[in-house]
């Protein structure tokens, strides 16, 4: 945007149809790397290919917008003043009224529009509106779709169904996904693969659950929960320079005494468990507990 880059050292590869979640702070680069993407953005270096193809910025390409990508941002492009049948079917052939019926039959029900059809865009909440936007991104089948924080304003009801709804869809017409985030959850269900940005560079980049299983940093870890830092030499002597981080359910309490005895501080009832948070010398400990304990002080472990 100016003299300092925003994002720099970035390379990565997507298949056809695999979904990748790029998980970053607020102000990393996720938007941007999409902008770029879609050709909203001019890259200063590097390049993008799509297939072999190079793909072009604005400075080139006259309409901005690669024709077979569809991008759904946070301002989200729907038309207030007609119904949400007809926001869907803008961009339709309109060659075949009984096919264009049946596909936007289909997206309203991907996402979960189908008893709102007929109702003007403007007239609908805010996530009702985002919906419809997914939908019109969908209309003309796109090959790449880029979604910009899509599901932000819609509550987490209509939000899980209308996740796992669109990443069905998506897988079942081999569309390929890239998603910015900063929502774990929805990253770990839904993605094959994970890009974590920091500071506009890639900080991790893998197949979801291998960059799950080694995270290796604070700012890594801090996507997923609570995290604990401790000394590596509590539990082993072997590498005594690292230290551990630790989501909360690594950790479990122990019957027999330990070298990590934790006073407890804090309950929070979860639902299904309780977060507990203690204290270890001078480092706060997060672990999960089925049950709120009585005890002051308990004895962890590591989970094996
Ligand atoms: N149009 C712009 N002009 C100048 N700087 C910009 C512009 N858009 C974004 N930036 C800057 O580029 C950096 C990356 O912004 P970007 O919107 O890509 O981050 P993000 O990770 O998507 O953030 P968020 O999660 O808050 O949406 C930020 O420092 C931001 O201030």
């Amino acid at each position: 945007y100016d003299k300092k880059p925003t994002l720099s050292n970035i390379s990565f590869q997507l298949q056809q149809g695999e979904h990748l979640a790029v998980l970053g702070e607020s102000g990393c680069g996720k938007s941007t790397l999409l902008h770029l993407i879609y050709g909203l953005l001019q890259l200063e270096e590097g390049s993008i290919l799509w297939n072999d193809k190079k793909l072009l910025g604005p400075k080139e390409n006259l309409i901005p917008g690669e024709k077979n990508m569809k991008l759904v941002a946070q301002e989200f492009n729907v038309m207030p003043y007609i119904s949400v049948t007809e926001n869907i079917a803008t961009h339709l052939s309109r060659q075949n009224k009984e096919q264009d019926e049946k596909r936007v039959k289909e997206l309203l029900e991907v996402v979960d529009l189908v008893a709102y059809k007929d109702i003007l865009v403007k007239n609908l909440s805010g996530g009702q509106k985002q919906r419809v936007a997914i939908a019109k991104a969908l209309a003309e089948e796109p090959r790449l779709l880029l979604l910009d924080e899509p599901f932000s304003d819609i509550d987490t009801f209509q939000k899980n169904k209308l996740r796992r709804n669109l990443y069905h869809h998506l897988k079942s017409k081999d569309i390929t996904c890239i998603t910015a985030t900063h929502d774990a959850d929805e990253a770990l269900a839904f993605s094959d693969v994970i890009c974590i940005l920091k500071e506009g560079t890639i900080d991790a980049f893998g197949k979801t659950k291998t960059v799950y299983n080694n995270i290796s940093s604070v700012y890594q870890a801090g996507f997923f929960g609570e995290v604990t830092v401790l000394p590596s030499t509590l539990f082993s002597s072997e590498k005594p320079s690292e230290k551990l981080i630790l989501l909360p359910y690594q950790l479990v309490l122990s019957e027999v005494k330990t070298t990590l005895k934790v006073q407890i501080t804090k309950q929070y009832f979860k639902g299904s468990h309780y977060l507990i948070e203690g204290k270890f010398e001078n480092e706060v400990v997060y672990f999960n507990a089925s049950e709120r304990i009585s005890q002051e002080t308990v004895y962890l472990k590591l989970k094996r």
